[in-house]
């Protein structure tokens, strides 16, 4: 008879939550972003102004399609509970009445760097790359199921850590970057936890199978991978081989 190997036990056997928890923590500790080469650059004070300025209009595609994402969730959500809660994500970037928004204090950060808001807004500059990445998060919160969809935001499990990092470090080493600017990151401090909180606590209660606890883990690899492309992409172009492609944004120049 032939000895049974774990790597063949039935993928039917549910993780326990403690087993599910560890999964998802297990991802970003392999592969979340604070890992890469460009954000040990950027933390540690060894970018130019221009490399700093394409990091951020670049990230302003993200932070502009989260609330594009978060709005797809929601058209697909019946529970009135879920919309209640998830809806002031939207406001969390969007802004709401008198309180402006992360995308606006995104704004404040890059009129920081001296970059043009409607150049910035344009999003004319950014690499290739970086846009097909935040369209496939979008589309994948559109396409995946709910508990899937959810699953995807839980990288924000690990985004304090950086914002800690990335506030500290810029602080400190560029002459550039003030308190001010650094607004952004440190509301994130406060919203990130929330946020993640309560999506571990959803996709704990709703990943009834083990394919789709599975699902989940790999909804956390995969944005894990929407965020890493994105830092692939700025350091070809703008660190080595310094790869800029056509149209896209060129520290130094007039680029309007
Ligand atoms: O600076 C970062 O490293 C970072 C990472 C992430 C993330 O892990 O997706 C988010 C943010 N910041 C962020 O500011 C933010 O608003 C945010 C929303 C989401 C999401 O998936 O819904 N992730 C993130």
């Amino acid at each position: 008879m032939s000895e049974r190997r774990f790597s063949e036990a039935p993928v039917t056997d549910l993780m326990t939550i403690d087993e599910f928890d560890a999964a998802i923590r297990a991802v970003g500790a392999e592969r979340y972003h604070d890992k890469h080469p460009f954000h040990q650059l950027l933390h540690g004070g060894h970018l130019s102004k221009g490399q700093v300025q394409a990091w951020a209009l670049n990230r302003y595609c993200y932070q502009s399609a989260v609330p594009r994402k978060d709005a797809a969730l929601i058209s697909r959500v019946h529970d009135r509970e879920l919309r209640r809660e998830w809806l002031h994500r939207i406001h969390d970037h969007d802004g709401l009445g008198d309180e402006p928004g992360g995308i606006e204090r995104w704004l404040v950060l890059t009129d920081g760097l001296g970059l043009d808001r409607e150049y910035v807004t344009s999003m004319q500059g950014a690499l290739p790359a970086t846009r097909f990445a935040v369209e496939a998060y979008v589309q994948f919160v559109r396409e995946q199921p709910l508990v899937v969809a959810v699953a995807s935001s839980l990288t924000e499990l690990f985004a304090p850590k950086i914002h800690k990092e990335r506030i500290a470090g810029m602080l400190e080493n560029y002459d550039f970057i003030d308190d001010n600017v650094m607004a952004y990151f440190k509301r994130r401090l406060n919203q990130a936890p929330r946020d993640a909180d309560f999506a571990l606590d959803y996709i704990k209660r709703n990943a009834k199978t083990r394919p789709e606890q599975d699902a989940c883990v790999e909804a956390v690899r995969f944005k894990c991978n929407v965020l890493w492309v994105q830092l692939d992409a700025l350091h070809h172009a703008y660190v080595e081989p310094g790869n800029i492609p056509p149209g896209a944004f060129r520290p130094g120049e007039a680029n309007d």
